[in-house]
């Protein structure tokens, strides 16, 4: 039996999936996105809590609250903030979480703006490009992982 908690958070504007540059983002809406996640995590008896924010900070406060509430990995979208923001990472390397990057699209295809990321250095491992699969590929590697540490006990 698996133990531990994933930790999915989303950033700005993605609480439009679904309604938002649907060619680009697909129609897909959070809510039914964050429910196949949850699935997959209960089949595996692990947790999982959620968690989008358009405020830098408040995602910042959610990133720091992950050190002491039992998370044990996070998968986070951090959308445009990818591309901008200091803050973030050094939330996110600050506390002692591995997390996975995601991004439904592939932004080395998009504008020049999108193909940095402030956070893929930091990150266990980057999806993108992969639409809705991208959380669900990073998901099942943090449940692999989490099964495997369990197995060891
Ligand atoms: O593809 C995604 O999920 C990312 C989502 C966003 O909102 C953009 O700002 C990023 O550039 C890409």
């Amino acid at each position: 039996m698996s133990s531990g908690k994933i930790l999915v958070l989303n950033g700005p504007n993605l609480n439009l999936l679904g309604v938002r540059e649907p060619q680009k983002y697909g129609y897909t809406t959070l809510v039914d996105i964050l429910a196949g996640l949850e699935a997959r995590c209960a089949a595996a008896n692990v947790a999982m809590a959620a968690f989008q924010s358009n405020a830098e900070g408040a995602m910042i406060d959610r990133i720091h609250a992950a050190r002491t509430d039992g998370t044990s990995f996070i998968v986070i979208n951090a959308g445009a903030w990818t591309h901008t923001s200091v803050a973030l990472v050094d939330a996110l390397s600050g506390i002692d979480v591995p997390f996975v990057e995601v991004h439904i699209s592939n932004t080395h295809k998009r504008e020049a703006f999108r193909h940095h990321s402030y956070l893929s250095a930091k990150a266990v491992g980057v999806v993108l490009g992969l639409g809705t699969y991208s959380y669900t590929a990073a998901v099942d590697y943090c449940l692999d992982q989490l099964a495997q540490a369990s197995s060891t006990e």
